[in-house]
């Protein structure tokens, strides 16, 4: 049985929420932490399933890593030649970031391993990680010549390379920084764009050498690391999804407190203020390394637009509620080059053009983007529409339902689980109406 949401239209949202701690710091913290000498403390971790995937992963490989509490855990690595080998096969479950960043990091550790994962993953890219890693030495093979997991390592010694990447991707640029770590020289990746850069920033912060010179970033082989204390702030990816129910709920007015603002990720904040969104940042400070502020929004009139390619890294998981604002905002919304979309958890362009159009909006895809009619009155809905067992589909969808004339249903929402545990509480303290059906719609 999986788990079947329902929005009730929405009255007006007021008060505060901490949405969930940031997911791709959250990965990055248990990584790192499990490389580093010490013991490293962190708070705000996000406990949803993707990273308890990585948690249970570098537990299997020797590292300890404590639950003090929620969201806080001690972390004690073991050098970035010290893991062992796994004595099963690591299952990342959902998780592209976790897959990823560790096959470049399991490629250079002397021993064998299999990284595995759920229907969603199996499905998703892999030769965009395996193609620099094998320019590297690394012995990898899979399904399809190694283009899909599962994965099989054969780990040892790397060489450095110079690797220029094809796709605009942290976690390939990651994937071949981690598995420069354990390897003797300089290991570089050049980005066709900017990309999130928490993993240069935490690798800076845990003492490793890390050169960034534009689009180019290198780092050096075998560095100490030293374990560090990281505030993990609220995942500006999970605070969209308040931040939009807000914009396009009459009346709304909430504090979204503590989100990350690290500008390689701020992009939805960029296609909002476009929209004419009022969101006003507060209490802007830092935190562990990354900005962080308290975000006011308020309801807003927005109005259609052209979504500026170059936004697209940095708002790249938050097109589908993106989708969701374009549909109820004034005019017309178009959105391209974000073709990658169509492979992360489900193809997000074409799981938001059905959800939507059977909520009642006029959405056109393209090979690389969409286009949508707004409607500022609201969607009809009344109807059930599927996840995909995407998180990001499953909660833009319900988000959706806040302006729709009837609830809205919406299977297959296990998934929330890995981003936004507690999603459907903390959007009911703002006052969004979800509740759980017992028996999926048709
Ligand atoms: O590095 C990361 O933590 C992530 C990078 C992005 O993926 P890509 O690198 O595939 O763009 C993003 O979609 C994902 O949710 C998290
Ligand atoms: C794409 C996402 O995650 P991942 O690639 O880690 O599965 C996401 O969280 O939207």
């Amino acid at each position: 049985m999986s788990i079947t949401l329902r929005t009730l239209t929405g009255d007006s949202l007021t008060g505060e929420i901490t949405p969930a701690g940031d997911k791709s710091i959250s990965h990055r913290t248990i990584i790192l932490g499990s490389l580093a000498e010490g013991t490293t403390r962190a708070t705000g971790l996000l406990e949803g399933e993707d990273v308890l995937r990585t948690i249970g992963a570098f537990r299997a490989m020797g590292a300890e890593i404590v639950r003090q509490g929620p969201g806080q855990y001690e972390i004690t690595g073991q050098g970035v030649d010290g893991l062992k080998e796994p004595g099963d096969v690591l299952d990342m479950g959902n998780s592209g970031t976790a897959m990823r960043l560790l096959s470049g990091l399991l490629a250079s550790q002397p021993f064998y391993s299999v990284l595995t994962g759920d229907h969603s993953l199996r499905s998703r890219p892999m030769g965009r990680v395996v193609t620099p890693l094998r320019k590297m030495g690394a012995r990898i093979t899979g399904r399809d010549g190694g283009r899909l997991a599962p994965l099989t390592i054969e780990g040892g010694e790397l060489v450095p390379i110079t690797y220029e990447s094809p796709v605009a991707s942290a976690q390939v640029k990651s994937c071949v920084l981690l598995a420069g770590l354990n390897t003797a020289g300089e290991t570089t990746v050049i980005e066709p764009a900017p990309t999130r850069d928490h993993t240069e920033r935490m690798l800076t912060a845990f003492g490793a050498e890390v050169e960034r010179d534009g689009l180019k970033v290198t780092v050096d082989g075998w560095p100490e690391l030293k374990a560090q204390s990281i505030e993990v702030p609220a995942d500006i990816s999970a605070a969209a999804f308040p931040m939009v129910a807000a914009l396009i709920t009459p009346g709304s007015d909430i504090i979204i407190r503590n989100v990350g603002m690290n500008p390689t990720r701020t992009g939805i904040l960029a296609l909002l203020d476009l929209m004419g969104a009022n969101i006003e940042r507060i209490n802007e400070r830092n935190a562990g390394g990354e900005p962080v502020a308290d975000l006011h929004v308020r309801y807003s009139e927005l109005r259609g637009i052209d979504a500026p390619r170059e936004v697209a890294p940095a708002a790249i998981d938050e097109y589908p509620i993106f989708f969701v604002a374009a549909a109820l905002a004034d005019g017309v919304t178009e959105a391209r080059g974000i073709e990658e979309l169509r492979v992360k958890e489900s193809d997000r362009i074409s799981a938001m053009a059905k959800g939507l159009t059977a909520l009642g909006a006029e959405f056109t895809e393209y090979p690389d983007g969409a286009r949508i009619v707004g409607n500022p009155n609201g969607l009809k809905g009344g109807a059930t529409v599927d996840s995909d067992t995407d998180h990001r589909i499953a909660m833009s969808l319900l988000v959706a339902g806040l302006r729709c004339a009837e609830p809205v249903t919406v299977t297959r929402c296990d998934n929330i689980n890995t981003s936004f545990p507690g999603f459907a509480t903390s959007m009911g303290a703002l006052g969004m109406r979800v509740e759980e059906v017992a028996e999926p719609q048709s």
